[in-house]
């Protein structure tokens, strides 16, 4: 029996099941689950707005559009002036019909809109034109009302979801409200924390609706990241301790990639960084941060002895595709270490997949496109449900996976997702990737298992690029992350 875990997240299914036992085995009935929805949103609206007087709601044909109505008359009786459109006739019989009466009954005045009307005069409009219900692209009447809403320069509160988002995967079939605030009820949805969710749903808030703890009995198998740190070091560290990471990279002219992921892997707390690379590159690397200890690795053979030091393997930044990566690339995946894969080292699996040994620690950091070469399918059908994706990857390769992008998700083998809420767009940036190899692969060192690695890696990676970005997102720079990482990885948030 566990309450809403303040950061667990639910499916549209799990959801209507909550609704339906906090009615059939609570007694609560949908009504009144729709009063409260619209009681707790025209708080929410009091609080963010105080100074508004003039609100105008956007009713769709279902529940969402009930809330809209109860939402209006609480307003009206507040003393605000409010005004309410209708997209469609009054339904038939139902709690939205009997929450549309109850509001014209009141006096509110409620209009139909005719596709083409300009939008209500008012301080705040309230979207409820669809909510978990959505179910296709909006269609052209709803489509001209939303897009009209979203360039009226007015604040949007949106009711339980932004209207055209899907609340399960975070994908807009078409176009969709962008909130200023978004109040969601009884449980959160998953699709307001990925993809395309941030740039529609403003800030979220979570309405519980006052039900007991008892209603929500499933445990969820989502979650969102919660902000952890590793945990202090004891006193007698010594770098024997905190595991040796050998990234292998940097193919000819690659220097970059390789170095940001050696660099990123000290930084990140590991005892000892090697980099096997070509030659051509060491220069570069021992300038830039002696502390790598950079070898010119020609092929396997020479990887060998490498290899028998380290305790984790980081594959794939500047590897390139050509016989040296993949040579490389193959003696990496024979050996048993605890491995990193990213970039090349993807695209190399996506040519030649194999599943790994579930006893082997593997993490797998593709971005949309990664992905899609991975799974053997679109970006887009990656985009629209990126759930289904990382579940898919982690179930394909027997490995942690990592679904980079807006809202990252990481999947283990048995199904469990986890959520990242933060990060932002500076951070689509040449590098970025590869310093969260090197962060994973350096809490692997350190002890963490693959999931715990990939969880604390990319909320730490996140949440330093939201740190470096206090000075903008524009020419944000992978190397800006270093230092706030550092920061945050000692418990120590700038
Ligand atoms: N169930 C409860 O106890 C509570 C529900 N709440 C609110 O109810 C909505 C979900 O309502 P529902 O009637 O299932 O669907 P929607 O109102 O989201 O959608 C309306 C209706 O519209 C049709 N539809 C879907 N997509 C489109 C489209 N693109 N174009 C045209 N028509 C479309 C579809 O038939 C839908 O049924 C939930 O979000 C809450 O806001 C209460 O708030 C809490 C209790
Ligand atoms: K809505």
């Amino acid at each position: 029996m566990t309450a809403p875990h303040r950061h667990a997240l639910y499916t549209v299914a799990q959801v209507r099941a909550l609704d339906r036992r906090a009615i059939d085995v609570l007694g609560i009935p949908g009504y009144e689950l729709m009063r409260r929805a619209a009681a707790a949103a025209f708080a929410s609206l009091r609080r963010h707005w105080p100074q508004a007087q003039r609100i105008a709601v956007y009713c769709g044909p279902g529940n969402n559009g009930g809330d809209g109505y109860l939402l209006a008359l609480l307003a009206h009786e507040a003393g605000l002036a409010a005004d309410v459109l209708a997209l469609a006739e009054a339904a038939g019989e139902g709690d939205a019909a009997r929450a549309r009466t109850a509001c014209e009954q009141a006096g509110v005045p409620v209009r139909r809109w005719d596709g083409t009307s300009p939008l209500l005069e008012a301080d705040v409009h309230v979207d409820a034109l669809y909510g978990t219900g959505l179910n296709r692209p909006p269609q052209p009447a709803a489509a001209a009302l939303i897009e009209r809403l979203n360039s009226g320069g007015k604040p949007i509160l949106a009711l339980d979801v932004p209207s055209g988002l899907n609340a399960d995967t975070g994908h807009c079939p078409g176009v969709a409200i962008r909130a200023s605030l978004t109040v969601s009820f009884i449980a959160a949805k998953r699709g307001l924390h990925t993809g395309q969710a941030s740039a529609h749903t403003g800030r979220v808030e979570l309405a519980t609706l006052g039900l007991p703890e008892s209603l929500w009995q499933e445990a969820p198998d989502a979650y969102l990241l919660e902000a952890a740190v590793l945990p202090p070091r004891p006193r007698d560290a010594h770098k024997g301790r905190n595991g040796h990471v050998l990234a292998i990279g940097g193919d000819h002219g690659t220097a970059g990639a390789i170095r940001l992921c050696g660099e990123a892997a000290l930084r990140g707390g590991a005892g000892l960084v090697s980099v096997a690379t070509q030659a051509e590159q060491l220069v570069a690397l021992n300038a830039a941060r002696p502390e790598l200890m950079a070898h010119a690795v020609d092929g396997p053979q020479a990887l060998e002895p490498l290899l028998e030091r380290a305790t984790v393997l980081a594959v794939g930044p500047g590897l390139g595709r050509g016989a040296w990566g993949h040579a490389l690339w193959l003696t990496a995946l024979d050996s048993a270490l605890a491995l990193v894969l990213d970039a090349d080292g993807l695209n190399l699996l996506a040519a030649e997949p194999r599943r790994f040994d579930p006893a082997r620690q593997v993490v797998i950091t593709p971005h949309p496109g990664e992905a899609a070469r991975l799974l053997g399918c679109s970006v887009d059908d990656v985009e629209r449900d990126r759930f289904a994706a990382v579940r898919g990857l982690a179930q394909r390769f027997g490995t942690l996976a990592v679904l980079k992008g807006a809202g990252s998700l990481i999947a283990d083998a048995d199904g469990r997702l986890d959520v990242c809420p933060w990060g932002n767009p500076g951070m689509a940036s040449g590098g970025m990737g590869d310093l969260l190899t090197g962060l994973v692969a350096a809490l692997l060192a350190q002890g963490c298992s693959a999931r715990d690695a990939a969880r604390l890696g990319v909320g730490l990676h996140a949440r330093a690029g939201d740190l470096a970005a206090r000075d903008g997102e524009r020419g944000l720079l992978a190397s800006d992350l270093l230092a706030p990482l550092r920061s945050l990885l000692n418990g120590l948030d700038a």
